[in-house]
């Protein structure tokens, strides 16, 4: 696994997020299941909470955009880049954005699975870089396991945990 410099980290233990634009390949209630299956995985191994607001700032807003939308990080149509996420910190910090030109799918064969993107962007989101662990979810490419089927490898719960301690059950 990988941190950023500073390993930059949110330091209360709940952390807000706010779900701003949506895709038509899915429905909005789908999306916002994923994103709190999405979040769940990473909030199991550590002792952080995340609360969804409907309204107003929160901590990580999550949106889906096309080709240039507002930061230095403008996206390219369909493929390639699939989405990204910014290491905690304020304002665009933490935020998380998916890149609509792909066609994002829940459990099905094509597409690119939302689950596994919004896993993976989160992990950014929470401070983690990339991991040379090809059955990371933090691995930098898309589609080396299943992402029908993946879990947290052994190498994610270990950043994640160096970063915000263990899930104290
Ligand atoms: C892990 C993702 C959920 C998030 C990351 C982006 S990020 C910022 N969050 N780490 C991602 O999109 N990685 C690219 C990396 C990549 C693979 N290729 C590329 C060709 C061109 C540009 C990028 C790529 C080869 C061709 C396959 C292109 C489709 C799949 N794309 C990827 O796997
Ligand atoms: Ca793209
Ligand atoms: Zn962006
Ligand atoms: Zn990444």
């Amino acid at each position: 696994y990988s941190l950023f410099p500073e390993s930059p980290k949110w330091t209360s233990k709940v952390v807000t997020y706010r779900i701003t634009s949506y895709t038509r390949d899915m429905s909005p209630v789908v999306v916002n299941q994923l994103v709190a299956k999405a979040f769940e995985m990473w909030s199991k191994e550590i002792p952080l909470r995340f609360k969804r607001i409907r309204w107003g700032v929160a901590d990580i807003m999550i949106g889906f955009a096309r080709g240039a939308h507002g930061d230095a990080y403008p996206f390219d149509g369909p493929g390639h880049i699939l989405a990204h996420a910014f290491a905690p910190g304020p304002g665009l910090g933490g935020d998380a954005h998916f890149d609509k030109d792909e066609f994002w799918t829940d459990g099905s064969k094509i597409g690119i699975n939302f689950l596994f993107a919004a896993t993976h962007e989160f992990g950014h989101s929470l401070g983690l870089g990339h991991s040379s662990d090809p059955n990371a979810v933090m691995f930098p490419t898309y589609g080396n396991g299943d992402p029908q089927d993946f879990r947290l490898s052994q190498d994610d719960i270990e950043g994640i945990q160096k970063l915000y301690g263990v899930e104290n059950h």
